[in-house]
């Protein structure tokens, strides 16, 4: 036997041995829940059996509540030693599939010989709990694995650096149970083993790339320091796989303070919400808290509001080009959504200090109590050096206590009297119980009776003033909208804020439809972020302090209002910020090409910003493909793996494109791919394209509102796509007619870079222009 044969032999030996110590903790962690789980069912059965209850005296009842307290406790503490050996079970019983997949030998400077360390999702330990089977992938040594080739090497631990020397680096692939693969690698985590995993079908859900997670993508996993991480990368660099793993390890590393629940991750849409929900459950996690911009909207606004969705605002200006105002609210997105707005807006909440909040009356039963202008008055009363916020929670208590003289005047209006008459002996028994409990009562029976009358007055006006109090504790008084709408109208104030030239040349058009809006209680979704920022000034910012972490993913599509509301919101929390300029699909946003507005908020020294240029998702023809499609295209470096040339196919009509497309995918299907879909610009084109192809082939539409697909045959509007993959994607309609604006390219970018396996795509009649930046060898160009 040679010397890889006899080292195999010794790594599949290690394996047996290895699952043989886990099989032996799983039935012995076994035996410990049963014992467990019979403890408790047998403490909730006896709970009162060893209580003794007594509650005649203090001191007995003392003595009860402590016994109940000491059994409760009891119990609390066998229910969570049964959680963590639950949680520990299901480790081990992931760990028994596939115990590790790397092996590093690294000899520290001080020792003669090298350690082997292997790495796992968790961590193992022998029989006598003394030496680490497995190391977990993310514990400091681990951080070798990733960072280095065989050489000198060193890494990081609370205690100080350790320097050292790798002596070996290895790779395993071992799925149930079996050693299927062993390699030895360099620097980069092996090409092999990279390939293998690329080279799979996709699924509905993402992966975890523990296994094969690269030097470039382990500073961002690792990085604890900034406050504020950037991260800027190509399609299929591995941004949000990295954001999910940096997660799992945030979540070891401060495993006594940080729980799941403060980690919150904005995504896109549902759809990727439902695509990542799985890799920290594979890893052993607990989810993070996953939302979108939109929800925390509906959340804060969607009370007063009709929220427009982002994806309706997108499906509007891809397909209205050709309805009445439609340059007008491109426009009017453009400037709301650019960095001039905001500072616009800080501006007006500057002036505001001085005059110009609206303000609501406060009314009861028709009657205005207190009138807009008067509490108006007495915002501008305060001094104007206190804050906005502050004044108003000033105005608040002013409120309250007027409301108070009002109360008592409303006690001798008529209604308090017709009131009176209505009420049953219960409450006039109640108010009686209630005198007589503080010993109002005298021995003259007239004044008792008017006692009990004003008392009973005093209760009926309290309660129907009760929705005021909670009006002013709410804040409600402050007219938000009609301020907001204020900036719309060309107010002196307003007008010496916004600079006349400053305005765009369409801005009556502008003022006016968003006038329109607000007077129909919608707010459009490039106002809603704008009007959120300025109620957060005239209110006081909501914060948030039990986040430590945000993730930002798809950031290149927040606006700088969103950033700021996201910051003020979770001022405790460290910041991940992940995106492409190159798939900034609400193109007709404000355009920017740097994270400027996010890195703003925090100092420079806070702040670290990496750049991710290889794109792992796609075949290197396909990258090479559409990297030709984008400015600045040629920094991102395909991965070197194998596949079919892309393909564009110009077809006559409609009939000969549901041929052809019904064709490739049963030539796809039969060649084993599963996740294949059909992506189209709109929701408007997708349905049509499913009218067209219903009938060829079995499909499923995905609309703005699915949560969730599944590996199979989709027609998918490219903006919901967003953030996913699959096997193989056909382009619905790459035409010039559907495609040539220069904001659709991007558009038509994510679309194509959303392929792994396959690219193809078809056009009825003219290709899109943006075809002419790609070299004609990168792909097969078909007529039919
Ligand atoms: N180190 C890695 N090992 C294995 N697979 C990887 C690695 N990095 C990325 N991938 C794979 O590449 C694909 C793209 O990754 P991911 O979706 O994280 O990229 P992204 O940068 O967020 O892409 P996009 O911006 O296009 O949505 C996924 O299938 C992911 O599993």
């Amino acid at each position: 036997m040679n010397e890889a044969d006899q080292d195999r032999q010794k790594e599949e030996q290690r394996v047996v041995q290895v699952i043989s110590e886990i099989n032996r903790q799983i039935d012995s962690l076994q035996e410990h829940v049963t014992e467990v789980s019979a403890d408790i069912v047998g403490i909730r059965k006896h709970f009162w059996d060893d209580v003794t209850v007594n509650f005649e005296d203090a001191s007995e009842a003392a003595e009860t509540y402590a016994s109940i307290k000491q059994q409760a406790e009891v119990l609390s503490e066998r229910e969570r030693v049964h959680r963590h050996a639950i949680h520990q079970l299901r480790t081990l019983r992931r760990l028994v599939q596939s115990p590790y997949f790397g092996r590093i030998d690294f000899r520290e400077e001080t020792e003669s010989v090298a350690e082997p360390v292997y790495l796992g999702i968790a961590s193992l330990l022998d029989k006598n709990e003394e030496q680490f089977l497995v190391y977990d992938w993310r514990a400091p040594i681990s951080s070798l694995y990733y960072d280095y080739a065989p050489g000198p090497a060193t890494y990081e631990t609370p205690s100080g650096t350790v320097t050292g020397e790798i002596t070996c680096k290895r790779q395993y692939v071992i799925r149930d149970g079996q050693l299927l693969h062993l390699f030895d690698t360099g620097v980069t985590i092996g090409d092999e083993l990279l390939q293998e995993v690329l080279g799979k079908q996709a699924d509905s859900q993402m992966k975890s790339i523990v296994a094969t997670i690269q030097r470039d993508q382990n500073r961002i996993i690792r990085n604890d320091k900034s406050r504020l991480v950037i991260v800027s990368g190509a399609a299929g660099s591995g941004k949000t796989s990295a954001a999910l793993q940096r997660i799992a390890y945030l979540l070891y590393r401060y495993r006594k303070t940080l729980r799941a629940e403060q980690i919150v991750l904005f995504s896109p849409n549902s759809l990727f919400n439902s695509y990542v929900s799985t890799v920290l459950p594979e890893l052993g996690e607990e989810n993070m808290q996953q939302t979108t911009f939109q929800e925390y909207a509906e959340h804060r606004l969607g009370a007063i509001f009709q929220l427009e969705h982002p994806l309706t605002q997108m499906e509007y200006v891809l397909t209205a080009m050709e309805e009445p105002g439609y340059p007008e609210r491109i426009a009017g997105i453009r400037m709301k959504t650019s960095p001039r707005f905001m500072q616009v807006i800080d501006d007006y909440a500057t002036a505001l200090k001085e005059s110009g909040i609206l303000f609501r009356p406060l009314k009861f039963r028709d009657r205005t109590l207190i009138s807009a202008n008067r509490i108006s008055d007495h915002f501008y009363s305060l001094d104007p050096s206190i804050s906005i916020p502050n004044r108003m929670t000033l105005v608040g208590r002013w409120l309250l206590g007027e409301l108070k003289k009002h109360e008592r005047v409303e006690r001798s209006k008529p209604w308090v009297e017709d009131e009176l008459e209505l009420l049953d002996k219960d409450a006039f028994a109640a108010v009686y119980q209630e005198l007589r409990r503080k010993n109002q009562f005298r021995e003259d029976t007239f004044n008792d009776f008017d006692r009990e009358q004003e008392l009973l007055a005093a209760k009926i006006v309290k309660k129907q003033f009760q929705p005021l109090r909670t009006w002013v504790r709410e804040l409600q008084f402050i007219d938000s909208t009609a301020t907001y709408r204020q900036l719309f109208t060309d107010s002196p104030l307003t007008m010496s804020i916004f600079g006349a030239d400053e305005r765009p040349s369409q801005w009556s058009e502008i003022c006016a439809q968003t006038l329109a809006r607000l007077d129909q209680n919608e707010l459009t979704y490039e106002d809603t972020p704008p009007f959120l920022y300025l109620q957060e000034k005239l209110e006081g910012f909501q914060t948030n302090n039990i986040v430590r972490h945000v993730f930002i993913d798809e950031a290149q599509d927040y606006s700088p209002f969103q950033f700021a509301l996201l910051q003020r919101l979770f001022p405790r929390a460290k910041m991940t910020v992940l995106g492409d300029w190159n798939q900034a699909i609400y193109a007709h946003a404000y355009e920017s090409s740097s994270f400027e507005a996010v890195a703003s908020l925090y100092e420079p020294e806070q702040t670290e910003t990496f750049v991710l240029t290889k794109s792992y998702r796609s075949t290197e023809p396909i990258v090479t493909f559409t990297r030709q499609l984008v400015k600045d295209g040629d920094r991102i470096e395909p991965f070197r793996r194998i596949g079919r040339k892309p393909s564009v196919t110009a077809v006559q009509d409609r009939e000969a494109l549901a041929e052809q497309i019904a064709g490739r995918i049963a030539e796809l299907k039969a060649e084993g791919h599963q996740a294949i879909a059909v992506i189209t610009k709109t929701a408007q084109e997708a349905q049509e394209a499913y009218e067209n192809l219903r009938d060829k082939l079995d499909i499923r539409m995905i609309g703005t509102r699915a949560i969730s697909y599944e590996t199979e045959v989709l027609i998918i509007p490219s903006y919901l796509a967003k953030g996913v993959e699959f096997d193989a994607v056909l382009l619905y309609d790459a035409s010039a007619e559907r495609y040539s604006r220069e904001s659709e390219r991007k558009l038509f970018y994510t679309a194509c870079t959303r392929a792994m396996h396959e690219l193809h795509l078809y056009s009825i009649g003219n290709v899109s222009p943006f075809l002419d930046s790609v070299s004609a060898d990168s792909y097969d160009f078909l007529s039919s």
